[in-house]
């Protein structure tokens, strides 16, 4: 008996959003077959990967589902096919899609019932095999697809942010995966800010979620800002300033890291000079001896259960 999910790619903080807000979109997609290979005996995780650790203790999908069926007692012998199409290393969410993805075929695979909060409990677990932290943030976006808040994460609760605005997506992803990026990210950041610091992303972040609910532009372009997070990384993306600054002058609605980095996340509509972006990018991007990719796409659904399999 075999079960086949997807989850999609996400670009988590935006902005001063760190660790909660996330978006999930249709720019790449893993895939994770889950087969039952006994039940009741043994707890047995196997995971054949062609592009990620084969390693149960170091994927993504493996790490999350044997915690998961040890968290729970449950033993079962389970081998996770990952198929990868989220290139990883590059802030597009690629360890918690899979994660997210393993976990929604092994709850569907033996009958668990979980609710989708429930779902992400686990799958974040997955996140320490990649990054060494639980950060629940694109595995939230993953399975529960559009742009989330994590409001919770003792026990996790995820909230669907509404939003009333109509934006499209541009990734702006260098072509150079790099290995361990967000935790390496992850010790980047500053263990102590100062209050000022923090009231500016408060602002930032109250004015990116009115904005979004409200559909008002300038609210959601001043949300997208940050002043702790993406500048304590600004050596992974040394581009990112002068890609923003440009992108504002041709009136993207606004402008953030993807992640960790160092791809770029734009949202735009008909009012912005998108040709213009692109092509001035490209040439920031040759500046800094970098190739990338330009990716438009729209946000995507949840994880998807493939059925008859
Ligand atoms: N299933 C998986 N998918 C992608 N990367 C994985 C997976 N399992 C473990 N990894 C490891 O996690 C790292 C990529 O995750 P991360 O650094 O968080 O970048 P991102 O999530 O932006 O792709 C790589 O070192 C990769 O080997
Ligand atoms: N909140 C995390 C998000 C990491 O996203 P990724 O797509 O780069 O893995 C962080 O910024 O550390």
């Amino acid at each position: 008996m075999s079960i086949t999910a997807t989850a999609y790619s996400s670009s988590a903080n935006l902005g001063s959003g760190f660790d909660v807000l996330s978006m999930a979109h249709k720019a790449f997609k893993d895939k994770v077959k889950a087969t039952l290979i006994s039940e009741g005996r043994n707890l047995k995780i196997s995971v054949s990967s062609k592009n990620t650790p084969e390693n149960v203790e170091k994927n993504s999908a493996g790490f999350a589902v044997k915690r998961m069926l040890e968290i729970l007692g449950i033993n079962a012998e389970i081998s996770l096919e990952v198929i990868k199409g989220i290139p990883y290393g590059l802030g597009l969410g690629s360890s918690g899609a899979s994660a997210s993805a393993a976990i929604a075929a092994v709850n569907e695979l033996l009958d668990l019932d979980l609710s989708l909060n429930e779902q992400v409990e686990f799958a974040k677990i997955g996140e320490i095999a990649s990054s060494g932290s639980p950060h629940p943030d694109n595995v939230a976006a993953s399975t529960f697809g559009g742009i989330v808040a994590v409001t919770s994460v003792s026990p996790t609760k995820v909230i669907r942010v509404p939003s009333n605005l109509n934006f499209k997506i541009l990734l702006i992803v260098p072509q150079k995966t790099q290995e361990g990026k967000t935790k390496k990210a992850r010790e980047m950041l500053p263990k102590e800010i100062e209050i000022e610091r923090y009231v500016y992303n408060s602002r930032h972040l109250s004015s990116l979620l009115i904005g979004l609910s409200s559909g008002d532009r300038e609210l959601v372009r001043e949300g997208l800002n940050d002043e702790i997070f993406e500048v304590s990384r600004l050596p992974l993306f040394p581009y990112y300033p002068k890609i923003k600054e440009n992108a504002i002058e041709k009136n993207a609605i606004g402008v953030c890291v993807s992640g960790a980095g160092p791809s770029i996340l734009v949202l735009y509509d008909n009012k912005t000079d998108l040709e213009g972006i692109i092509s001035s990018s490209k040439e920031i991007c040759t500046k800094n001896d970098i190739n990338c990719d330009f990716i438009q796409t729209e946000l995507a659904g949840g994880v998807e259960i493939e059925r008859g399999n």
